[in-house]
């Protein structure tokens, strides 16, 4: 059995959608979870201009991720997403790492985390803080990993087979399961065929660790590469490792309409971090400005989420520390509206 169970208490033979259950529940109904890594590494001065993007701060400066991790704590974030979304084995080698210390990196991006989550809670052991807080081990796409622009098509080519996927992903996610995060969270999945590699990498590594699936859209109906969204989340909702079904980095104002295709097919928890709604240019390797939603705007979204079904809200790419702010304030606000007293 791959995976010790974490800070939020044993989940050995639990469902995911159990323990993602009883987690939303302990946590007053709704969960925050952090915003984008990346992007506050580099409002932190890094420089992630690499085929590693993020990662490559776990090499030149883990410090930064820990910071970072702690400023989305203070915002009021129950989930904090690991530096390893852009971090691979293969990626690590082909900058000359061993195989030995590539794994290391891997699991060190979990250990930041973990280390962040417990200065947090020593810092603040005298007064009350969010409940629970937990650490998700970020697995980004074969795409991400080649850094082309191809986790925003879902375009493999030749490489687009099942059998190349699974052997791409499965030591990373052993490897990340054993750091012990709670949560394993495969992020901006592009293609339906990357989908039904992580469920059957979950089952055949015995992976003990709730995951979630988030998948990224650009058209409000289907995921990026042009597969069925429903069909997606019908895999997801087939593998009873999965604690959660959702969508990440895709623009706020297509968010409704996505929440209400994963529902028709599952029953599981729904969550939802969008992006600012910027565009990114894989070309040019930049967000296209001027097109996004405010903090204010993206907060306005947040209620309709909720009625729509989803429990664990908060931002990806372009939203920071102040996003994930205005998010739990507006979550708590709604959380004590429905417990006001009836006159
Ligand atoms: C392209 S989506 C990136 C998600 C990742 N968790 C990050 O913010 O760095
Ligand atoms: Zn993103």
């Amino acid at each position: 059995m791959v995976g010790k169970s974490g800070g939020g208490g044993g989940v050995a033979e639990e469902d995911g959608a159990a323990a993602v259950r009883r987690w939303v529940e302990a946590g007053g109904g709704r969960l925050v979870m952090d915003g984008g890594l990346a992007t506050e590494l580099e409002a932190n001065g890094a420089d992630l201009n690499d085929p590693l993007w993020s990662a490559k701060c776990l090499l030149s400066s883990p410090h930064l991720i820990r910071k970072v991790h702690l400023d989305y704590l203070e915002a009021g974030a129950n989930i904090i997403i690991t530096a390893s979304y852009q971090a691979t084995i293969q990626g690590f080698e082909s900058k000359g790492f061993s195989k030995e210390q590539s794994e290391d990196l891997l699991a060190k991006s979990v250990e930041i985390a973990r280390e962040a989550r417990d200065m947090f809670l020593k810092e603040h052991s005298d007064r009350p803080i969010q409940h629970p807080i937990l650490v998700a081990a970020s697995i980004g796409s074969y795409g991400a990993y080649l850094a082309d622009g191809s986790e925003y098509s879902g375009d493999y080519g030749e490489a687009g087979t099942l059998e190349f996927l699974k052997d791409f992903h499965k030591r990373r996610l052993e490897v990340l399961a054993e750091a012990g995060p709670d949560l394993i969270a495969f992020e901006t999945i592009p293609n339906k065929l990357e989908a039904q590699a992580y469920v059957e990498l979950l089952d055949e590594c015995n992976i003990s660790i709730p995951a979630w699936f988030s998948f990224n859209s650009k058209d409000g109906v289907h995921i990026v590469s042009g597969d069925s969204l429903i069909e997606c989340a019908t895999i997801a909702n087939g593998c009873s490792k999965v604690g959660a079904v959702g969508i990440n980095c895709t623009p706020p104002r297509f968010i409704h309409g996505l929440i209400l295709s994963i529902r028709k097919v599952t029953d599981k928890p729904i969550l939802i971090y969008p992006n600012s709604g910027e565009r990114y240019d894989a070309e040019k390797k930049e967000w296209v400005e001027s097109t996004g939603v405010s903090d204010g705007d993206f907060v306005s979204y947040v209620n309709e989420w909720c009625k729509d079904g989803a429990v664990l809200i908060g931002g990806c790419c372009r939203t920071t520390p102040n996003t994930i702010k205005a998010i739990s304030r507006s979550l708590n606000q709604r959380h004590s509206s429905l417990h006001l007293p009836v006159a």
